[in-house]
C-alpha cells in the first residue's frame, strides 16, 4: 500500500485517484472546486463516465480514497504526489500553465519531508523541470532543507472509456532521472507488470514528448481518413470500405480510421495547436500537423455546409448529439457547436438539439448567443418531430438504435445527415429516405 495524493479531480485526476485507491494504496484527492468535492465525499460524480459511480462508492466504502480541498492536509499525506489539473488552451494556442505551476507553488508551500512529485497532466518539454524548479524555490523561501524528486508519467485515458482505458492501458510511461522515483513508482504500476502491460522507462523529457506525439498522430490518422472521405465522395468510391480494407494492413490497423464531422475534445485541438508552437519555439517546423490544423477546421465547417447545400432557404433541422464523442458529458470543441453556431448564424435554420447527457454543458457553452433558433428536446424523437431532416452528429448508441420507420413518420421530409455514418446507406434509401453519410 502506497500513500499517493492526487491533485485534481477532473476526468484525468478522479480516474486516477479511484483507480489508484482500488488497487488497494491510501489515496488523498485535493481540488480547488469546493463543488465538486462535495459531491464527491457524498459519493456522486462530477461528471458523466460510465461506472465511475460505482467505482467511487466501492472505493469511498473501503475508505481507500479521500476527498478534500485542503492543500496542506493533501500534500503532506502523499510519498508520491500524483498533479493532474487542467492545461487549458491560451487565446494564442499555447498551454496555459498557471494550474500547473500554482501547484507546484503549493507542494512547494506545504512539503514536509521526501516525496515523488509526478506530472500526469499533458505539458511542454520542460515543464516538469520547471515544477521541479518553483517547488524548490518555495522550499527554500521558506528556509526549509526537504529533498523531493519529479517525474512525469503521461495519461493516455479516452473520455467515455476512461475507466477501461486505465485499467487496461496499452503502455505505461514512467519518465524519470532517478532510481528511487523509478522503484516507487513501480511498486504503483507493478499491478500491470503483473499483466505484461509494457512499462516504458525513459526520461522526464521524453516522456513529455510521448504524449504531443501519440495525440498529434492519432489526430493527424482521423483527419487522414477525413480527406479520403471527401475525395470518396467526389469520386464515387466508398471510404467504409478504403478504412475496412486500409485496416486490415497491419501496419496500418483499422483504429482511428472513422471519418467524421472532425476531431474535437479537450486534448486533441489543444495538443497538435501546442505541439506546432512548441515546435515553433524551438526552431523547428512541424508542417504535417499545420495541415492536419487547418484540415480539421475545413472538416468541421463541411458538415454545416453540407446542411446549407441541400436547404439554401433554411428549415428546420434535428440535430443529434451535442457531445464531441458519445459517453461524455464533455462538448469543448464539440463539431456540435461549431455546427449550431453557422446553422443559427444564417437566421434560415430553426434547431431542435438533443443530447442523452450534453445538454447543460451545450447550453452554458452556447450561452448566450444563438439561443432564439434553438429548442432544446428532451429526446430524440421529440427533436425530430415536423423537422425536415435529422442530423447524427455523435453516435450515440440510442440513436443507432432508433426505429428508422418510425422516425421517417415523425419528420416532414425524409432526409438524414449521418455525419457519423452509424448507417447503411442501402438500408436507409430502401426505407425511402434521402441520405447522406461521409465518405460513401
Ligand atoms: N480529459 C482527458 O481525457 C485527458 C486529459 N489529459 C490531460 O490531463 C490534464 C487534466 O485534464 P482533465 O482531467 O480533463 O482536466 P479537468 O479540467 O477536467 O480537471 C482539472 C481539475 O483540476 C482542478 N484544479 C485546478 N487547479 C487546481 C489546484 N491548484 N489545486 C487542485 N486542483 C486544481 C480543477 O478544479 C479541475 O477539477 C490536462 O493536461 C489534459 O490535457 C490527459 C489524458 C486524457
Ligand atoms: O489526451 C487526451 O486527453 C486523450 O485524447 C484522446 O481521447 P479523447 O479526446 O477523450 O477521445 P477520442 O476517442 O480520442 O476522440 C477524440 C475525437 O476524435 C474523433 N474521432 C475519433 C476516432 C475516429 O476514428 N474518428 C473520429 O472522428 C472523436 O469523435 C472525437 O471528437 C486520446 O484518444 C486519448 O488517448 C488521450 O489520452
Amino acid at each position: 500500500m502506497v500513500k499517493i495524493t492526487v491533485i485534481g479531480t477532473g476526468y484525468v485526476g478522479l480516474v486516477a485517484g479511484l483507480g489508484f485507491s482500488d488497487f488497494g494504496n491510501d489515496v488523498v484527492s485535493l481540488d480547488t472546486d469546493q463543488e465538486k468535492i462535495d459531491k464527491l465525499v457524498n459519493g456522486q460524480a462530477p461528471i458523466y463516465e460510465p461506472g465511475i459511480e460505482e467505482l467511487l462508492s466501492r472505493n469511498l466504502k473501503a475508505k481507500r480514497i479521500i476527498f478534500t480541498t485542503d492543500k496542506k492536509y493533501a500534500i503532506e499525506h502523499g510519498n508520491i504526489i500524483f498533479i493532474c489539473v487542467g492545461t487549458p488552451q491560451t487565446n494564442e494556442g499555447d498551454v496555459n500553465l498557471d494550474y500547473v505551476y500554482q501547484v507546484a507553488h503549493d507542494i512547494g508551500s506545504y512539503i514536509n519531508q521526501y516525496k515523488i512529485i509526478v506530472n500526469k497532466s499533458t505539458v511542454p518539454v520542460g515543464t516538469a523541470r520547471e515544477i521541479g524548479r518553483i517547488i524548490k524555490n518555495t522550499i527554500e523561501e521558506r528556509e526549509a532543507l526537504i529533498k523531493f524528486d519529479i517525474a512525469s508519467n503521461p495519461e493516455f485515458l479516452r473520455e467515455g472509456k476512461a475507466i477501461n482505458d486505465f485499467f487496461n492501458p496499452d503502455r505505461i510511461v514512467l519518465g524519470t532521472d532517478n532510481a528511487q522515483s523509478l522503484i516507487e513508482l513501480n511498486k504503483i504500476y507493478r499491478v500491470f507488470a503483473r499483466s505484461n502491460k509494457p512499462i516504458i522507462k525513459t526520461s522526464i523529457e521524453t516522456a513529455e514528448m510521448i504524449k504531443y506525439a501519440t495525440n498529434s498522430f492519432l489526430a493527424t490518422k482521423i483527419t487522414f481518413i477525413n480527406e479520403m472521405a471527401n475525395l470518396c465522395e467526389k469520386v464515387g468510391a466508398n471510404v467504409l470500405e478504403v478504412a475496412s480494407a486500409m485496416g486490415k494492413d497491419g501496419r496500418i490497423s483499422p483504429k482511428f480510421l472513422h471519418p467524421g464531422p472532425g476531431y474535437g475534445g479537450s486534448c486533441f485541438p489543444k495538443d497538435t495547436k501546442a505541439l506546432v508552437n512548441i515546435a515553433k519555439k524551438h526552431g523547428a517546423k512541424l508542417s504535417i500537423l499545420e495541415s492536419v490544423i487547418l484540415a480539421n477546421e475545413f472538416q468541421k465547417k463541411l458538415a454545416s455546409q453540407k446542411i446549407i447545400k441541400r436547404f439554401p432557404t433554411g428549415g428546420t433541422i434535428a440535430l443529434l448529439g451535442l457531445a464531441f464523442k458519445p459517453d461524455t458529458d464533455d462538448v469543448r470543441e464539440s463539431p456540435a457547436l461549431e455546427i449550431i453556431r453557422t446553422l443559427a448564424s444564417t437566421g434560415l435554420f430553426q434547431l431542435n438539439v438533443y443530447d442523452p447527457q450534453a445538454m447543460i454543458q451545450c447550453k452554458n457553452a452556447l450561452a448566450p448567443s444563438s439561443s432564439e433558433f434553438i429548442k432544446w428536446c428532451s429526446s430524440a424523437f421529440e427533436a425530430c418531430r415536423q423537422a425536415d431532416a435529422v442530423a447524427i452528429i455523435t453516435e450515440w448508441f440510442e440513436f443507432r438504435n432508433m426505429d428508422l420507420e418510425e422516425l421517417k413518420i415523425l419528420l416532414n421530409s425524409p432526409v438524414i445527415f449521418d455525419f457519423r455514418n452509424i448507417f447503411r446507406k442501402d438500408d436507409l434509401e430502401s426505407l425511402g429516405y434521402e441520405y447522406y453519410g461521409v465518405g460513401i
